[in-house]
């Protein structure tokens, strides 16, 4: 199937430089599986972008947790593609939930987002996510299908996407889904794929999961067949990322 194994730490809005030095130093001491094996995404905030990317190992790579819709210029407060592009950033989260709820960001908006960064040469970590209601409602897929369409509709070459399901219930709470939850929407996300963009987009795109992830329930979550990897929180900014990390193992001996 050739989906590598990813896994993302997403540090949010967390950490001073002498914190984020001690993770670094965690992270470069870490004994985990090659790069063939795992794709390993750390995402600090905007300011200490450059200070990750210097210090960090070579086998991990750094993403911004965000940019700017279009091209840069009069947009106080904002960072554009084109800036994480001339600071050799390889990879954007794109429509987190915690963006989408707290700054307003539109399924649309996202959807051009994702368009934008991917045409400056970006990579990109795509969120969707039902929340409790809506799960509770019976609309997980109805949403996250909206929420990926908005995308689909506006990117040609999937090669540079990773989908990130991450139902908001269980972000931070502790609360992790089932890992028979997190298959059932991860397998109906590929088959939505297959439907409405093309089987071998289906095939090739990694669907990762996110949402109060740790060292003792990835192991589970990694076995099951449609989850290509994680986007890790809280967790990611523990010494325990490492033994994420080492969850792609479960997928080379399956
Ligand atoms: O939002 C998340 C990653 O983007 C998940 O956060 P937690 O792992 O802290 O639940």
């Amino acid at each position: 199937m050739g989906r590598k194994f990813f896994v993302g730490g997403n540090w949010k809005c967390n950490g001073t430089s002498d914190e984020i030095k001690k993770i670094i130093s965690t992270l470069n001491a870490g004994q985990v599986p090659s790069q063939d094996v795992v794709e390993v995404v750390v995402s600090p905030p905007f300011v200490f972008l450059p200070l990750v990317k210097n210090e960090l190992r070579p086998d991990f790579h750094v993403a911004a947790q965000n940019c700017w819709v279009k091209k840069g210029g009069a947009f106080t407060g904002e960072v554009s593609a084109e800036m994480l592009v001339n600071l050799s950033i390889p990879w954007v989260i794109l429509g987190h939930s915690e963006r989408r709820a707290l700054l307003g960001e539109s399924n649309e908006f996202v959807g051009d987002k994702v368009a934008y960064a991917l045409s400056q040469g970006l990579k990109v970590i795509a969120c969707v996510g039902e929340t409790l209601e809506q799960r509770e409602s019976g609309s997980t897929m109805d949403v996250v299908a909206a929420q990926t369409k908005a995308i689909a509709d506006l990117v040609k070459d999937w090669t540079n996407v990773v989908i990130a399901y991450e139902p908001v219930w269980a972000i931070g709470t502790g609360k992790v889904a089932t890992p028979a939850q997190a298959q059932e929407v991860h397998a109906e996300l590929r088959k939505w794929l297959q439907a409405n963009v093309s089987a071998e987009v289906a095939a090739s795109t990694r669907i990762i999961y996110g949402g109060s992830v740790s060292g003792a329930n990835c192991k589970e979550l990694a076995g099951q067949p449609d989850v290509d990897g994680f986007l890790v929180g809280g967790a990611s900014l523990k010494p325990e990322f490492i033994d994420i990390i080492k969850a792609a193992e479960v997928k080379k001996s399956a």
